[in-house]
């Protein structure tokens, strides 16, 4: 299956949200990573067929997702990054409900809801109220949701929003598991949610793919560019905006710094092995300076 973004454009008023995508997706898992409005929701809005582009199309193996209408549907999944869920309606509630929705069967509708509701570790509370669940709980049920058709294409907006690392870790191997017949995108800011288990890395800013490649090509982008370093107090003064730092720790005679630089920042800095981490704050360095 190919899933194709041709010259996708999307203008609100005098706001460009998404500037000629061009992109080809087949079976695997892609991350779009970027920071806040960099344009990932809208992207995804008009992949999903929710919102129509102003220019360019989506396309499904050539044929376009709006015009496909029910066929597009019924192999796309979608967590949208705000979900509304009915506080008074038990998680097994929930997902009939959106089975029905869907168009689902009702008896492969609960089947599917008691196989999914497990999955995403929410067997327990199946006949509880979404009321009393935590932020966590309700994003694993909307990525139960999500599964429910047994979608090809599987859309995730910030899917591990309000998860705790336990429940990142688990989210992370289930998506990873389900990825041979699946395209599956994931739009997120954070880093560690997609570095390992992404196929693709499509870095977006301002609207555009700005770097796209496998983790280890994206990390190429950056080796011999990343140093370990200690810079005396008095040297510490104006480092922070005249490199890109990644992290420092303060110590008693000096700080103990990681700092993303062409050349060494100091003497005695050590180039030391990049993550994406490293990456994607050279990318938007620029964008935390200016308070974006
Ligand atoms: N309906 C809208 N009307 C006007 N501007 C919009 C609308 N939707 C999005 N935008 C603007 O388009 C840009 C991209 O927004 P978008 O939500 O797609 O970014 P994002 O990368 O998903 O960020 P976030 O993670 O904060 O949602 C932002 O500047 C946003 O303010």
């Amino acid at each position: 299956m190919q899933l194709i973004m041709e010259h996708l454009s999307k203008q609100f008023k005098n706001k460009i949200a998404v500037r000629q995508i061009d992109a080809v997706l087949s079976e695997g898992i892609y991350g779009f990573l970027g920071a806040n409005g960099a344009g990932k929701t809208t992207l995804l809005q008009m992949i999903c067929g929710i919102i129509e582009p102003t220019s360019g199309e989506v396309k499904v193996n050539g044929e376009n997702n709006i015009q496909m209408g029910e066929r597009f549907r019924d192999i796309l999944g979608y967590l949208p990054q705000e979900f509304g869920y009915t506080p008074g309606f038990t998680a097994k509630d929930f997902m009939l409900y959106i089975a029905s929705i869907k168009g689902l069967e009702p008896k492969y509708a609960k089947r599917k809801t008691i196989e999914l509701l497990r999955l995403v570790n929410l067997e327990k509370e199946t006949n509880s109220k979404i009321r009393t669940f935590s932020g966590g709980m309700k994003r694993r049920l909307g990525i139960a949701q999500a599964l429910l058709n047994d979608p090809k294409i599987l859309i995730l907006d910030e899917p591990t929003a309000g998860l705790d690392p336990k429940e990142r870790a688990y989210f992370r191997n289930i998506i990873s598991e389900m990825s041979k017949d699946k395209i599956i995108i994931i739009s997120t800011h954070i880093v560690s949610d997609i570095e390992y288990i992404s196929d693709q890395v499509l870095v977006m800013k301002k609207g555009d793919f700005i770097l796209q490649g496998t983790p280890e090509e994206l990390l190429d982008k950056v080796k011999g560019e990343v140093w370990s370093c200690r810079i005396p107090h008095k040297k510490w003064v104006g480092f922070e905006s005249r490199y890109c730092v990644v992290n420092s720790h303060v110590l008693a005679n000096d700080v103990d710094a990681r700092i993303v630089s062409l050349e060494a920042p100091i003497d005695g800095a050590v180039n030391v092995e990049p993550t994406l981490e490293d990456l994607y704050l050279k990318c938007f360095s620029d964008e935390m300076e200016a308070g974006e």
